[in-house]
C-alpha cells in the first residue's frame, strides 16, 4: 500500500476505524496518531494506555491495533521500515498479525515447550547464527529474572513468570509496538511492581520500545503513561448509538504529568477527571 507519513516519528496512525460483527457496532470513529518522543533522560517509546468501562470494545480496538482482526473501515498504519524515507516522508503500512506484540490475559505459552524453547522459537525469523540466538535469550532471561526458570515449562511457572515469558516472546518476535490487554487484572501488589518494572524494561529495549495497554485502574494509567485514551460511549442514553470511540484524550506530556516519580495531586486531579469522563460514557 503506497502511503507515508508526514511526521517521521510517527508509531502509529489510525484512521476511521471501526468494527462491525453482524448488524453490532462495536466500535466506531476511532482516529488517533502517536509519535516517538525522546524523553528527557533520553529514553525513547511511548506508553499509551486505554480506559474505559467494561465493554466499550478496548479489547476489540486491541486486536485491530495487532493485526488480528480486519477493520470494518478505516486502517491502523505502522511506519514500513523496509523502504527508505524519501523527502522527509516516513514510509508506513498497513499493520499485519505479528509485525506488533500482543500479550493477552491469558498469558498464553506453547505447553509442550521450556521457556528456553520458546523463546529460541520467537526468533526463527531471525537470520542470526544459534549462537547469536542463544546468547541474546540468555542475556534477557537474567534481565527479566528468568534464568533459574529457563528449563520450566508453562505448567511449572508461576503467574508472573508466565506473563513475563509472554512479554519475552512477543519482544522477540516482533517489532514496531507491544500491546497488553489488561497486564495488571488480578495481580497482587507484588505482581503490580513487577509488570511496572517490565514496562520500564520495554521502555528502555532497543527491540520494541513502546507500550499500549489497558487497565481499569486509572491510578496505574495515570502513574504510568505518558498519553491516556478512554473509550466509551458518546450517547451512553441512546441504545442505538451504543459503540465504543475515543470520548476523551488525556496528554499527559502536554499536562507536564508525564515521567514523574511523584504522583502528585495534579495526577490525583486528573484521576479524579478521567473517572467522571468514563463515569459518563
Ligand atoms: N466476536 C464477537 N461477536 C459479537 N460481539 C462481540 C464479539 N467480541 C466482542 N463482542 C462485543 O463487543 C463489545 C466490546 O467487547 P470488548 O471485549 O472489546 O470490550 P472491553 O472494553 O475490552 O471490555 P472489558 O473491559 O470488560 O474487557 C461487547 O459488547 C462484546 O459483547
Amino acid at each position: 500500500m503506497a502511503t507515508a507519513y508526514s511526521e517521521k516519528d510517527t508509531i502509529i496512525h489510525v484512521e476511521n476505524l471501526s468494527i462491525v460483527y453482524g448488524d453490532k457496532t462495536i466500535i466506531k470513529d476511532i482516529n488517533f496518531t502517536e509519535l516517538n518522543v525522546t524523553r528527557p533522560d533520553k529514553t525513547v517509546g511511548q506508553t499509551i494506555a486505554f480506559v474505559g468501562r467494561s465493554g466499550r470494545g478496548k479489547s476489540t480496538l486491541f486486536r485491530a491495533l495487532t493485526g488480528l482482526e480486519k477493520p470494518t473501515t478505516g486502517k491502523v498504519l505502522i511506519p514500513d521500515f523496509n523502504k527508505d524515507i524519501a523527502d522527509n516522508l516516513q514510509p508506513a503500512k498497513l499493520v499485519c498479525e505479528g509485525d506488533v506484540g500482543f500479550v493477552d490475559q491469558k498469558y498464553t505459552l506453547f505447553r509442550h515447550k521450556t521457556v528456553y524453547q520458546s523463546l529460541f522459537y520467537a526468533l526463527r525469523k531471525n537470520k542470526s547464527s544459534d549462537e547469536e540466538k542463544k546468547s541474546k535469550i540468555m542475556d534477557y532471561l537474567k534481565d527479566w529474572g528468568l534464568e533459574h526458570h529457563k528449563d520450566k515449562y508453562p505448567n511449572e511457572l508461576s503467574g508472573g513468570q508466565r506473563q513475563r515469558t509472554a512479554i519475552l516472546e512477543q519482544l522477540l518476535s516482533s517489532g514496531y509496538y507491544m500491546v497488553l490487554d489488561e497486564p495488571f487484572s488480578g495481580l497482587d501488589v507484588g505482581n503490580i511492581e513487577n509488570v511496572k518494572e517490565s514496562f520500564r524494561k520495554i521502555n528502555e529495549s532497543h527491540d520494541l520500545n513502546t507500550i499500549v495497554f489497558s487497565t481499569h485502574d486509572i491510578e496505574l494509567a495515570v502513574e504510568l503513561a505518558d498519553s491516556i485514551y478512554i473509550i466509551g460511549y458518546k450517547e451512553p442514553d441512546n441504545p442505538s448509538q451504543h459503540y465504543g470511540t475515543i470520548v476523551k484524550h488525556f496528554d499527559l506530556k502536554d499536562m507536564g504529568l508525564a515521567w514523574h516519580s511523584e504522583f502528585s495531586p495534579s495526577h490525583h486531579d486528573c484521576v479524579v477527571d478521567i473517572k467522571k469522563h468514563m463515569l459518563k460514557s
